[in-house]
């Protein structure tokens, strides 16, 4: 059974002009996306193709305009108390701009701390043992709990972001660009960190990407779209597979310019 499945989903935005006229634009058209229980999927494609509007609905903040989201074979408009929560708590998400995903005013203890209030029963000692844990976990000294965004680096806080994710001990993390900003080193030390994770957690990610590299390493199927639809889905062993247009600019855009294709052209 599925954790979590998109079954032919569709959305659209209306965008409005200067001059009051209205256009319908086709964000996902008829999209299905099946992910199991600990697996790893990177979904890729280029520029405004859709993921991150697939991201929103299968994580339940948009509603799709046809088809349906499932969690646990159970559609997201109806699910009991019980089901939401359970839902709420196994599956998270991250964000690219970790800035705009925290409340400037609240210190990283309480960032990661709210998950952990609303979805689970722990109290307030057990909270503060589970937020050192947390830290931990993501390589952040103990210290940091007390400080604001403000005080933090963009990778500092992006780990907070993701120590905040992994509180509930979810079993699917939907990463949307969560590493794109951050440096080379620190996006190394984030995908080692996942990695890590999935190992010793079974967590599965949903890892939404325009780079092919960034996936590779440990996701267990790729998945591509363009222009609002999946083009393409292969185990992520088979990437030489890839034959859509749109996944071979994926694949270039991986390739090195090297020095002898370069004198080859010339
Ligand atoms: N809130 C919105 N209002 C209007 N149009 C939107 C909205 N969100 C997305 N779109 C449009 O829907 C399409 C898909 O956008 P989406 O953000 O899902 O793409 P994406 O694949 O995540 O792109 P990127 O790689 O740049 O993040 C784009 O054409 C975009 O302009
Ligand atoms: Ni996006």
């Amino acid at each position: 059974m599925s954790l979590l499945r998109a079954e032919t989903v569709a959305k659209h935005y209306q965008t409005y002009s200067l001059v009051g006229a209205s256009a319908s634009r086709m964000a996902l058209d008829g999209v299905s996306l099946s992910i199991g229980e600990g697996e790893t999927v990177g979904l890729l494609g280029r520029s405004g193709c859709g993921k991150s509007t697939l991201a929103r609905l299968l994580c339940g903040l948009e509603q799709p305009g046809q088809g349906q989201v499932f969690y646990r074979n159970h559609d997201l408009r109806h699910l009991t108390r019980a089901q939401r929560r359970a839902f709420r708590r196994d599956v998270q998400m991250v964000f690219q701009d970790s800035v705009s995903a925290v409340d400037p005013r609240f210190d990283m203890r309480a960032i990661i701390a709210e998950p952990l209030r609303h979805l689970t029963d722990l109290d307030a000692r057990a909270r503060e043992a589970r937020i050192r844990e947390l830290l931990e976990m993501v390589e952040l000294p103990a210290g940091i709990a007390g400080m604001l965004p403000s005080q933090v680096s963009g990778g500092q806080l992006q780990r907070v972001c993701i120590a905040r994710a992994l509180a509930p001990r979810p079993k699917l993390i939907i990463l949307d660009e969560a590493v794109s900003d951050l440096d080379v080193h620190l996006q190394a030390s984030a995908i080692a960190l996942l990695a890590k994770l999935q190992e010793s957690e079974g967590i599965g990610y949903l890892f939404v990407t325009h780079d092919l590299r960034l996936v590779e390493r440990f996701a267990e199927r790729v998945v591509v779209m363009d222009e609002g639809r999946v083009v393409e889905e292969v185990p992520t062993g088979s990437l030489a597979a890839l034959t859509h247009p749109a996944s071979l600019l994926l694949k270039d855009a991986v390739l090195p310019p090297l020095p002898e294709r370069r004198a080859a052209a010339q």
